[in-house]
């Protein structure tokens, strides 16, 4: 299977491109990786990975300095439409580690890319990718985060932006980066996976070039993610994290950084004994990957009613489902769903640690935190929390999980008599 962590090296077909291609995860059928715009399987209808003739090892890296280009060897180009994206801080959490009580814990604060999300480290590969195909608008469905980013680089990039939102259901600050880079925003009386449909049949048409995570080049991008964890971890503990817990949405991450582990596996560069377990996290609200998971199923069931104040993951139908299920499950992995509470709780710890993440960012931290209580999770384990969104992202929830500011009169005394209350 090619999704097996253990599969080999596939060999490059002719029309392979500077030695990289396209190969569907199911039927195996191969594609010239820039000839013609292409999401899925022209055979079968399957998602598609790039693929590559020569991997790296941690090697290749260095000397590349920081940020999503330091790992050029392991994308399809040298350089993309950029806005000096990755290199996110791998903070240390001191307090949390202790109470959650495992081994090392590790925040791996993705909210600090230019946009304030990992989507940006797809992006900037996406819409190069875009440019080499020289189509000229882009398009996405979002809960926010993809649509600021897209907004962003599109305009970076010159180009045209189309973002399709679930009306209500947007968090305020990504709807005002979405503005603000000049994309046109269409409001759709639907959700996310409404929206998903129909900018996927836009794109079918030839309407917009689609960069949602269905694209297969996005997820290169987003796999620089994970090459970070692991050099990072390397450098404070000369060793991979035993577990990376992420939020789970469309399960573009999982998928990304399952991919990043096989190629390093492939390269001989990591074994696969030491693959970290790749743990998704949902809300309770909307969690389809945690009941496959959980149900032992193949496929994931789409659920139509979906609802959770972590809007960023207020997703029913994963579309990266058929790569994300193998990553969790080959790495001995693991899903589980936590309730809005429960998210709001770990905001606020994060928040005490000086940490601002939004509320879907913060489910990885509670999920961590029910899975060791449960005793899944050992004592004797090094950690990657994976936060995705910087907390300015939805200011209305982080006002709601705060404190109310007090007023007070407009001289010393009336607010020395207030501290004093
Ligand atoms: C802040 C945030 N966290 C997590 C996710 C989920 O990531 P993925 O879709 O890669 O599972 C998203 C979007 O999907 C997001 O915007
Ligand atoms: N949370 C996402 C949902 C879309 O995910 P994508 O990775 O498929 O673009 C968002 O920010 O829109």
């Amino acid at each position: 299977m090619s999704l097996s962590l253990s599969a080999d090296q596939p060999e490059a077909p002719a029309d392979a491109d500077d030695g990289a291609w396209l190969e569907c995860i199911d039927c195996g059928a191969t594609f010239a990786p820039f000839d013609d715009v292409r999401y899925t399987c022209d055979e079968c209808d399957s998602l598609l990975e790039v693929r590559y003739a020569d991997l790296p090892t941690f090697d290749d890296f260095e000397g590349n300095g920081q940020g999503v280009w330091r790992y050029a060897d392991a994308l399809p180009f040298d350089s993309g439409v950029s806005v000096q994206e990755g290199a996110t801080p791998l903070y240390e959490v001191p307090r949390l580690e202790d109470e959650i009580g495992v081994e090392a814990l590790r925040i791996k604060h993705e909210g600090m890319n230019p946009t304030g999300s990992f989507k940006d480290r797809g992006m900037t590969v996406g819409v190069k990718v875009a440019k080499e195909l020289g189509v000229d608008r882009l398009a996405c469905a979002s809960t926010g985060n993809t649509s600021a980013a897209l907004a962003a680089y599109g305009s970076r990039g010159g180009m045209e932006t189309l973002v399709l939102l679930p009306a209500g259901k947007v968090a305020a600050g990504k709807i005002a980066q979405a503005s603000l880079h000049g994309a046109r925003i269409l409001e759709v009386d639907g959700n996310f996976d409404a929206c998903l449909d129909i900018v996927q049949e836009l794109a079918a048409g030839g309407e917009a070039y689609l960069l949602n995570s269905l694209n297969p080049f996005r997820l290169e991008g987003q796999k620089t993610i994970g090459l970070e964890i692991l050099e990072g971890f390397l450098a404070d503990y000369d060793t991979v994290p035993d577990r990376i817990v992420l939020p789970v949405g469309n399960a573009g991450n999982t998928s990304a950084l399952y991919k990043a582990f096989r190629e390093l596996v492939q390269a001989g560069a990591l074994d696969e004994a030491d693959v970290p377990k790749l743990t998704g996290v949902q809300a309770e609200g909307a969690a389809p990957m945690v009941e496959a998971i959980e149900n032992g199923a193949d496929e994931v069931r789409r659920w139509d009613d979906v609802e959770t104040r972590a809007t960023a993951i207020r997703i029913g139908n994963p579309v990266n489902a058929p790569k994300a299920l193998p990553g969790i499950r080959e790495t001995d992995g693991t899903a589980v769903a936590v309730s809005d509470e429960e998210i709001t709780e770990a905001q606020r710890d994060l928040a005490s640690e000086g940490i601002g993440v939004e509320p879907a960012s913060a489910a990885s931290v509670a999920g961590l935190r029910k899975l060791r209580a449960e005793g899944i999770v050992d004592d004797d384990e090094r950690v990657a929390c994976l936060t995705t969104g910087h907390l300015l992202k939805d200011p209305d929830a982080a006002a709601a999980a705060g404190s109310d500011p007090e007023p007070v009169p407009a001289d010393t005394e009336g607010v020395l008599e207030h501290l004093q209350e």
